[in-house]
């Protein structure tokens, strides 16, 4: 008898920027304890996982040539997680198609997404029933952002950030988003802070009620006074150019920038949709990135997309 084997499932999942990246001491596992305000942005990864003889992981969009396509894509230790999580631990039969919009090594968490992503994708494929909170839990263990992209919204996180609670946030608030050439390391970067510190450097950011009674208000004016992150000083610290594309943005028009956690991708808060676009047109025009995207946040967390919403065919490649 022939088996029926299931339609591919595409998911859509969200990049995430810091509105409030508090972090403390460094502790004994080699993480630092953190408090942190997420947004998840319009800015989206779109991971496709299908049954196949052939498994593997391809990668097509935004940074494809720095991407891992081995075992140690984030993505692929999503799926040896859940198989193992749910006693599939033979080599899972499953091809992995990534179609990525997130810069690589970013600070929005696209590895973490893309995670989250395949998390959500194989439940639907293997018809497994598990609740998102079950897969918070396997989420957690492969990285410290995985758990928020699976939910989205605005969410306060603590611990690593894997522990997370929804917060209010009643407007659309409007970014303009300033990727950099270069990716940056994030233990480097949490280690670049250490050392700053060490020699007395720098101040640290205060709590973050301020910023989730912000995000009540709605009012991006009051957030934008707000937005601050330990890990700037740090990265600013190995990419000193950074000091010029933070004023580049403002100097266009936002109301403020920050460094999206551990870097370099620089996010910056706009007044409304329509001067995200004039502050973005302005941004690349003065030659401080390589690329500026509009964004607005928050949206919900990784989905199964459908209908119109299906995927566009894979581009193909191109050999020279
Ligand atoms: C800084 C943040 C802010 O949201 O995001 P990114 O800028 O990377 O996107 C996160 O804390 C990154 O989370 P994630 O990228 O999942 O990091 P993980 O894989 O868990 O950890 C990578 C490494 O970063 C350092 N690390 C990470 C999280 C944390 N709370 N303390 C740390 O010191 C550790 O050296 C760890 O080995
Ligand atoms: N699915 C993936 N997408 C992007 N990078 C990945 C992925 N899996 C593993 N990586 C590795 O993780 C590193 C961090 O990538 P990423 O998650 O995009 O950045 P960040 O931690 O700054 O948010 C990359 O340099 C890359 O080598």
């Amino acid at each position: 008898m022939l088996a029926v084997v299931p339609p591919p499932v595409t998911v859509r999942v969200p990049a995430k920027v810091n509105l409030h990246l508090a972090v403390d001491d460094l502790r004994e596992d080699g993480y630092h304890e953190l408090v942190t305000v997420f947004q998840a942005l319009s800015l989206t990864d779109e991971v496709t996982v299908a049954v196949t003889e052939e498994p593997g992981l391809e990668v097509y969009g935004e940074g494809e040539g720095s991407v891992p396509t081995g075992p140690e894509n984030l993505a692929w230790r999503a799926v040896e997680a859940l198989a193992a999580h749910v006693g599939r631990a033979e080599e899972p039969k499953v091809r992995v198609v990534l179609r990525k919009g997130i810069p690589v090594a970013g600070g929005m968490a696209g590895g973490s997404a893309d995670a989250a992503a395949t998390l959500v994708g194989l439940a639907s494929l293997w018809n497994l029933e598990i609740t998102r909170d079950e897969l918070a839990g396997i989420a957690a263990g492969l990285g410290s952002d995985v758990p928020f992209a699976l939910y989205g919204g605005t969410a306060l996180g603590t611990g690593r950030g894997e522990h997370l609670v929804p917060v209010l946030s009643r407007h659309t608030f409007h970014w303009v988003l300033a990727f950099d050439s270069e990716g940056l390391s994030t233990p480097k970067v949490f280690k670049e802070l250490d050392r700053l510190r060490a020699a007395g450097n720098p101040p640290r950011i205060g709590s973050h009620t301020p910023v989730v009674e912000a995000l009540a208000s709605g009012d991006p004016r009051q957030l934008a006074l707000l937005l601050g992150n330990d890990l700037q000083a740090a990265a600013v610290s190995l990419r000193p150019e950074l000091r010029r594309t933070l004023r580049a943005g403002v100097n266009a028009g936002a109301l403020a920038g920050t460094v999206s956690g551990s870097g370099p991708t620089c996010a910056f808060l706009c007044e409304d949709a329509q001067s995200a676009v004039e502050v973005a047109a302005e941004l690349s025009g003065a030659g401080v990135c390589r690329t500026v995207r509009v964004a607005h946040g928050p949206v919900p967390g990784a989905r199964v997309v459908g209908g119109d919403d299906a995927p566009r065919p894979a581009p193909p490649r191109v050999h020279a």
